[in-house]
């Protein structure tokens, strides 16, 4: 079975850093077999407590074009009812990772391939790459989490010109939209995201995760459910240790300090 997609770990990586690498020349087309090895690849960074931090990258020239359309076009009405789910679903997995995730972004997020990286908690696009959601131009629409995801990230009118018209947007208007958090030259991408990831390597990883789960999952209730499981997050953090190591931190040697295990 070929390996399209690696967790990359120590070496050159940052403390903490774990990079899932997308390796499907020539661009990164999500088939099956690759959305299953990524799911696997999820699995594995939530349960690797040595990983703090995630990096999502699908190589120096492209991110992801999208699904496989020479796959897609061979599944019928009765195969897609079967695995629509499964590919939501599967994407879901990634977005649930309890780990700051980083994209990085090189030639294109396409399609799956946008909705890849809006499984992740920032995005970090090269100055040259192209975002979209073209499903409408081969009759479909997203349907990997996009119609979900990108109005919640960008605004339902933002998400509708997208999604009605399956532009492409430049990595500029991507930033002005807020479907990316950084634009820098292609080559900087995947060494800023790891700069990114490492700071958050750093930081107190139970934070950091109910951090994640109070935003995103408020994200879907209303406040009054948000705001219940903002305090029961907030309540379970006093029983930690990077609780105390932080409070002891800044009464013995001010903010910003404390450095935890
Ligand atoms: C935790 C587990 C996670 C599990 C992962 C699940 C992910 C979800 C995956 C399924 C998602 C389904 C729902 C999704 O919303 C549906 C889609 O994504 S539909 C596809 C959307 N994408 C597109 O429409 C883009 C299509 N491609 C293009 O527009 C252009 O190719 C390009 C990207 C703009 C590049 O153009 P060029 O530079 O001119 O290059 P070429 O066009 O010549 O392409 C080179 C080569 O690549 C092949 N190719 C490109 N894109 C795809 C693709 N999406 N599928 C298959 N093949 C693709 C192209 O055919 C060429 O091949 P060659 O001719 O050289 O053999």
């Amino acid at each position: 079975m070929a390996e399209l997609v690696r967790v990359e770990t120590g070496g050159t990586h940052p403390a903490g850093v774990a990079t899932i690498r997308l390796d499907r020349p020539p661009m990164n087309a999500l088939n099956t077999e690759l959305q299953e090895q990524l799911r696997a690849a999820a699995d594995d960074v939530s349960r690797d407590r040595a990983v703090r931090a995630i990096v999502l990258y699908g190589g120096e020239k492209v991110f992801a074009a999208g699904a496989d359309v020479k796959e897609f076009a061979g599944q019928s009405h009765e195969d897609m009812l079967r695995d629509a789910g499964r590919l939501s679903s599967a994407l879901s997995a990634l977005a649930a990772v309890p780990k700051p995730v980083i994209a990085a972004v090189t030639g294109y997020a396409l399609g799956g391939g946008c909705e890849l990286a809006l499984t992740a908690d920032f995005r970090v696009s090269a100055d040259n790459a192209k975002w979209g959601q073209p499903e409408i131009l081969l009759g479909i629409i997203p349907g990997a989490g996009g119609t979900q995801r990108l109005p919640r990230l960008i605004g339902p009118a933002k998400a509708k010109d997208l999604i009605y018209t399956g532009r492409f947007v430049d990595a500029d208007e991507a930033l002005a939209i807020g479907l990316v958090d950084a634009v820098v030259p292609a080559a900087e991408v995947y060494p800023t995201a790891l700069a990114m990831a490492a700071k958050f390597a750093t930081g107190p990883a139970l934070a950091l995760a109910a951090a994640k789960a109070a935003v995103d999952g408020g994200l879907d209730g209303d406040l009054g459910n948000g705001l219940r499981l903002e305090s029961h997050l907030f309540a379970s953090l006093f029983a930690t240790e990077d609780r105390a190591v932080g409070m002891r931190s800044f009464i013995e040697h001010g903010p910003g300090k404390a450095v935890f295990g």
